[in-house]
């Protein structure tokens, strides 16, 4: 089985940014140019960043939000328009042209659907825990521990996790106002973008409102399970999603093939409707040079959806979606992202503490040096008692 690396080019969006916040060394230049202004490596996490959403701006103005934590001390208190103006300077330094046209354009593309498509269920666009949520979860989140996390959780294979999280009403609405932006779609011949490489359908739900209130679930309520359950793993520092809608069925996408996703942690919730298949299947972690490997049976596990209830798994977890052979199935997916996990994983060789090859292989060595230990110690016994 060969494997697809799923990806989206909205989503790549915030990473020349961030990249440009690594190499952002006194002294280093990138690109050709060298900027005056400067950005902290590590994000001052507390820091409550502007909205920049109104602003016209040439780059998203999500892009400004992250980078805020990454201001120096001095920068931090300045005013909106202050920190504005040295973060575009950083940021004209260090992204291509070809991504500044494609973020343009993907501007220009959500402003057309912010300013002609009106929303049909309000309540949506905020944040609304008790309206959104089952109640355990919701206790679970506020309780805010491991204990509390694992008395709602189950594992049922190891790096998956699964939990009972919204409520019924929340999907209905949701359903529904992803078919009446479609619909506004149709109506209107608006060429929607698809949420990533692999679907036909779906759609993307940061891109008409919903991306404030998503970054709220992100960090409000998928944040404190991830730096849990994935801590070494990009968890703990989530700061950037991908959020969309997935729909199988007839008129559908019939099934989803074998991938990793463009996340570090990926949050997958069934929102119904009713349907037969559409399986997850599960075949193990891998790092890129592994990515085609076989699975070994200790790696496979298939989970059935449920409407209401989450998994949350490792974006490198390899998996794919059985064909919905009846009725419809929805599913709401936010791809969540860590810029420092990703950037460290760019200075490594060895993914042995998540990907299963790479832990395979260097048991294999640590057993093949214990052997040889032991026979040189056998050979040394011998040799000094002949
Ligand atoms: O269909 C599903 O539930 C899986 C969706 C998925 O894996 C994805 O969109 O990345
Ligand atoms: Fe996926």
């Amino acid at each position: 089985m060969s494997l697809h690396s799923e990806s989206t080019d909205h989503w790549r969006v915030a990473s020349p940014a961030l990249r440009g916040a690594e190499n952002a060394v006194p002294g280093c230049a990138y690109g050709g140019a060298v900027s005056s202004q400067r950005l902290r490596v590590n994000p001052i996490r507390d820091h409550v960043s502007e909205s920049y959403d109104e602003l016209e701006l040439d780059f998203s103005p999500s892009i400004f939000s992250s980078l805020e934590k990454h201001l120096p001390m001095n920068m931090l208190n300045a005013t909106r328009g202050d920190k504005l103006k040295y973060l575009r300077t950083i940021l004209l330094d260090y992204l291509p042209p070809a991504a500044r046209i494609r973020d343009q354009k993907y501007r220009e593309y959500t402003q057309m659907i912010l300013s002609n498509y009106k929303p049909l269920n309000k309540e949506l666009y905020a944040m609304n825990p008790t309206a959104f949520f089952v109640p355990a979860f919701l206790k679970a989140i506020s309780d805010n521990n491991e204990d509390s996390f694992r008395s709602i959780v189950s594992e049922p294979f190891p790096g998956i996790f699964t939990f009972e999280m919204l409520q019924p009403h929340f999907c209905e609405l949701l359903l529904s106002e992803v078919e009446s932006f479609e619909r506004w779609a149709f109506k209107t011949k608006f060429q929607i973008i698809r949420p990533n490489t692999m679907n036909k359908y779906g759609t993307v739900l940061d891109d008409f409102g919903l991306q404030t209130m998503l970054a709220k679930l992100r960090e409000n309520f998928i944040s404190p399970l991830s730096k849990v359950f994935f801590a070494e793993l990009g968890g703990s520092t989530l700061d950037a999603h991908h959020g969309f809608i997935v729909e199988y069925g007839k008129d559908r996408d019939i099934d989803l093939g074998f991938h990793v996703d463009d996340a570090d942690i990926t949050l997958n919730v069934c929102l119904g409707k009713e349907f037969c298949g559409g399986e997850l299947f599960f075949r193990g972690m891998r790092c890129d040079k592994h990515i085609n490997t076989e699975s070994i049976a200790e790696e496979i596990f298939d989970y059935s959806h449920v409407p209401g209830q989450a998994v949350l798994h490792h974006g490198r977890h390899r998996h794919g979606a059985r064909a919905t052979t009846w009725g419809h199935r929805v599913n709401l997916v936010l791809w969540c992202r860590s810029s420092a996990f990703r950037e460290l994983q760019r200075y490594k060789s060895d993914f042995s503490s998540w990907c299963n090859v790479c832990t395979r292989q260097k048991k294999e060595r640590q057993r093949k040096t214990i052997d040889i230990t032991s026979l040189d110690l056998f050979k040394w016994k011998g040799e000094a008692t002949a």
